[in-house]
């Protein structure tokens, strides 16, 4: 095991991109909801922040100009909270115990986040999934993933995405980009590389929070990252 028993795991919204274009991918929620499971049932307790990027960004729209970004990233963070309602559908249907709670308030839709009841459903083994990112326009969600991580005393994040760890530049853009095992925070902020946002890596650096950044892929693959079965790149203090 290379992280404590509690985690963070941060999930991209793209990545739920069906082949056909579609938002939203059944099979791809069907997968990761095993592998969470398979985690939680192997001890860890698992908080969960899921993007929204296969909606929308806010900053792309708010620049296109027809609307502003504070709208925009409103429009960004309810598409946090769908991801995370469909997560929560897939993992009930998996077998695994889920609670939804959105930093806006909807209480006919899903829990009002609050750190208490989230530590508490975390305590009793469910699986928390954490929509409407901060709450606030001009973030992303894994400046949320960061800040909720500090909240509720995990160990790490564990950024679960689309590549196997931090390279030097973005390995889909740059074929000669090389992979980190160790970074510091403050080196990734000054080498500006582009796996999460300057904001994410100060408020985890300010915090001395690790981040463990790994590819979701294939099934079992979170679990193997957090048991130190699979490559992965480990940004630390
Ligand atoms: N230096 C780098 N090392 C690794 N990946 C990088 C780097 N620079 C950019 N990337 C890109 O960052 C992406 C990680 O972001 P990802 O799509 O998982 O999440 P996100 O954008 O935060 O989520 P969402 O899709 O919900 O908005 C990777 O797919 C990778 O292509
Ligand atoms: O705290 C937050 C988190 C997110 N947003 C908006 O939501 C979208 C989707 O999140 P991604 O992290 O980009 O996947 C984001 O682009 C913002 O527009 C927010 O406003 N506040």
């Amino acid at each position: 095991m290379i992280v404590g028993k509690r985690v963070l795991v941060k999930l991209s919204g793209e990545a739920l991109i069906a082949a056909d274009g579609y938002w939203l991918n059944p099979q791809t929620l069907t997968t990761l909801s095993q592998d969470l499971k398979q985690a939680a049932d192997a001890g860890f307790e698992i908080a969960v922040v899921i993007g929204g990027g296969n909606v929308i960004r806010g900053a792309k729209v708010g620049a296109a100009g027809w609307i502003d970004r504070a709208t925009a990233d409103a429009m960004g963070m309810l598409a946090t909270v769908m991801n995370s309602i469909a997560l929560e559908s897939a993992l009930e249907n998996v077998g695994a115990s889920a609670r939804t709670m959105s930093a806006v308030s909807m209480p006919s839709i899903c829990e009002t986040y609050a750190r208490q009841p989230a530590l508490h459903h975390l305590a009793k083994g469910r699986v928390v999934v954490l929509g409407g990112g901060t709450g606030n326009p001009f973030f992303t969600t894994d400046t949320a993933a960061v800040l909720r991580a500090i909240e509720l005393n995990c160990d790490a994040v564990l950024k679960a995405t689309q590549v196997d760890g931090v390279y030097s530049a973005d390995p889909k853009k740059d074929p000669n980009a090389t992979r980190f095992d160790v970074l510091s925070h403050d080196e990734a902020i000054q080498r500006d590389l582009k796996v999460m946002d300057t904001a994410a890596f100060a408020l985890a650096r300010e915090n001395r929070l690790p981040i463990i950044v790994g590819s979701a892929h294939g099934p079992g693959a979170i679990t193997a990252i957090l048991k130190g079965e699979a490559p992965a790149t480990r940004v630390t203090p």
